[in-house]
Formats: C-alpha cells, sequence, structure tokens
C-alpha cells in the first residue's frame, strides 16, 4: 500500500487555523531582553551608525523610554555603560564605583519600575584604556585572579545599587562561583546570575565595541586567550557544567545565530534556563540588507527570533527586543 495520498504533509499547512494549531514554537514578550547602552549627562541621546535604530540614551532618556518597554511587557533590560575616557584605568577602578554610570541607572530604573528585571554586565572592557575585559600584565596578557577579584567588587556594587541578575561576561576562571560566594557573605541571596558561560571570540561584535565605545581603545587586539574558539562544542558544555557547579543560575551562549547548534546541545545536556546572545553584528547585518531593500526587517526579525526558541533558548538577548515586542502586540 503507498503513503501517498494518506499522508499529505501539506494538508495541515493549507489552512490558517491549522497552521497555528500545530505549531511547535512561539516567540512572546516573556522571551525578550533588550540590552541597552547608557550615557552620562542629561537629555542626552546618541545613534550608534553601525547598529541603525539603537540609540545611546542619558538615564532620564532611559527612564522615560523604558515606560513602554514595560507595558510591551519585555522582562528585563541589560545594561552597558558608556564610560566617558577620563574615566577609563588601568585597574578599571571605575567598575565598581558605587555611583557608576551603570550603578546610578540601575537605581532610577529600580525607583521608576520595580517589577522591571534589570541586568547589569560584570566585565571591564567598558573601564579599561586597553578595552581587554581584564587587568593586564605587562606583556598584556589578561591576568584571571586578579580580573576576577575587581570584577567581585564590580558585581557586589551593582548588586547593592538593585541589580536582580548580575551577568558576567568576561570569560575568565572562576568568576561565577567567586561572585555567588560574595553575593551570599553581602546579603544577596537573591541576586542571580546569569553567567555568559559560552562566550566566543567573535568578530560579531564589532559594532557593539562601537556603540560603548571600546573598539578605538582595543585597536587590533582580539580577545582569543579568554574567549572560546569557534571551532569549539565540547568545550563549551564543559564551561556550561563549571558555571553552573560555580553558583550560576542561568546560563548564556554568544553569540546568537551562529551558534544554534551550542544552544540546542546545552538545553540537551542540561536542561537549565539557557539564553542566546543575538549580537550587535547579527542586528547590523539584519538592518544592512533591509536597508538596501534585500530582506523584508520585520518578516526576517521574526524569523530568526523563532529559530532560537526552536533551537532551545528560554529567552534572546537582542536589539530588537522593542521592535519584536511591538510587533507581537500588533498580532494579538
Ligand atoms: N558583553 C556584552 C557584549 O559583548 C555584547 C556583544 C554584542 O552585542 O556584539
Ligand atoms: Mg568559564
Amino acid at each position: 500500500m503507498r503513503d501517498f495520498p494518506r499522508t499529505r504533509m501539506r494538508r495541515l499547512r493549507a489552512h490558517d487555523f491549522s497552521r497555528r494549531l500545530v505549531r511547535e514554537h512561539r516567540l512572546t514578550a516573556d522571551d525578550l531582553i533588550y540590552p541597552v547602552f547608557v550615557l552620562e549627562g542629561e537629555q542626552q541621546r546618541e545613534a550608534v551608525p553601525s547598529m541603525p535604530g539603537v540609540e545611546r540614551l542619558s538615564i532620564d532618556l532611559l527612564v522615560e523610554a523604558a515606560r513602554e518597554w514595560v507595558d510591551l511587557g519585555i522582562p528585563m533590560v541589560a545594561l552597558f555603560p558608556v564610560v566617558p575616557t577620563g574615566k577609563k584605568s588601568l585597574e578599571a577602578e571605575e567598575a565598581y564605583n558605587p555611583d557608576g554610570l551603570a550603578q546610578r541607572a540601575v537605581r532610577a530604573l529600580k525607583a521608576a519600575y520595580p517589577a522591571l528585571g534589570v541586568m547589569t554586565d560584570v566585565a571591564l572592557d567598558p573601564f579599561t584604556t586597553h578595552g581587554q575585559d581584564g587587568i593586564i600584565d605587562d606583556s598584556g596578557y589578561v591576568m584571571n585572579d586578579v580580573t576576577v577579584e575587581t570584577l567581585v567588587r564590580q558585581a557586589l556594587s551593582q548588586a547593592e545599587a538593585g541589580a536582580d541578575v548580575v551577568a558576567p561576561s568576561d570569560m575568565m576562571d572562576g568568576r561565577i562561583g567567586a561572585i555567588r560566594e560574595a553575593l551570599e557573605d553581602e546579603g544577596c541571596p537573591n541576586v542571580q546570575i546569569m553567567a555568559y558561560s559560552a562566550k566566543y571570540a567573535s568578530s560579531y561584535y564589532g559594532p557593539f565595541r562601537d556603540a560603548v565605545g571600546s573598539a578605538g581603545n582595543l585597536g587590533k587586539a582580539n580577545k582569543s586567550t579568554y574567549q572560546m574558539d569557534p571551532g569549539n562544542t565540547d568545550e563549551a558544555l564543559h564551561e556550561i557544567m563549571l558555571d553552573l557547579q560555580e553558583g550560576a543560575d542561568m546560563v548564556m551562549v554568544k553569540p546568537g545565530m551562529p551558534y544554534l547548534d551550542i544552544v540546542r546541545r546545552v538545553k540537551e545536556e542540561f536542561r537549565v534556563p539557557t539564553f542566546a546572545y543575538q549580537v550587535s553584528g547579527e542586528y547590523a547585518m539584519h538592518q544592512a540588507a533591509a536597508q538596501n531593500g534585500w530582506l523584508d526587517l520585520n518578516a526576517v526579525m521574526m524569523e530568526s527570533l523563532v529559530a532560537f526558541k526552536r533551537a532551545g533558548a528560554d529567552g534572546i538577548l537582542t536589539y530588537f527586543a522593542v521592535d519584536a515586542a511591538r510587533q507581537l502586540a500588533k498580532n494579538d
């Protein structure tokens, strides 16, 4: 007996009602984390040329803009400070200034929207004169253990400012355990850690470095002595395992679309909350193609985001968060 025409895969695709009924994965506003760039000053708003549609905002404008994000149901923002050159140093002391830009932004957002999740970046690259994520020795090598000490101070200052989630993105060894212990000791047991566990040494971060102004500091240097080699996959599982053992609540794979295989493996292996970062270069590619009339921006944006869900991600950090949430609200 022949299968065809008993089995016609197109039968369920023939109508909108059945396509909706059998759809396996869906994007909702609950899946989105919005990364934002914060500027010093008041009434400051700057476009990021390599990220069309993305603006750096001073804290007052950030708080104003966040009203819409909250209303759209976006659960959390991730803050990235644009640190003035004069505040950068070799040892990144500004990173743990209790009145630093990120710390003030946390306080302002939490005061205005107590229910909005606020996540902070734990890494030194916005604060170092050389643009590396840690403290370097004479040869330029990023030193692990002294860097971890500074990261702990940075994470504590963010938690004390009211951050709900601290997110170490530096890829030093042992930092999750050190930060977890410090949070426990300092009376912040409920501050969550989202670990950038499998962060690759990627060239897709270029526009982000423009946005936070670290590209010039970094120059031609790269981050291959601490971020992962794009050729590796088992190593990502090893990294995730260590971060979970050290006390991470959520783990992340970064970049996103070129690394969906890693997201899938991580989710299958560990079954813990797993996030992916659709990074600046991925955002820029979509925008550039759309500006040329080569791609339909809204359509590829939504398709790219559901792909993360399909791969197993519980949520996505994406510069498209607000546009996607607006689109979802329209379809409701
Ligand atoms: N620690 C945060 C990043 O490095 C973001 C990278 C990007 O969006 O390209
Ligand atoms: Mg690690």
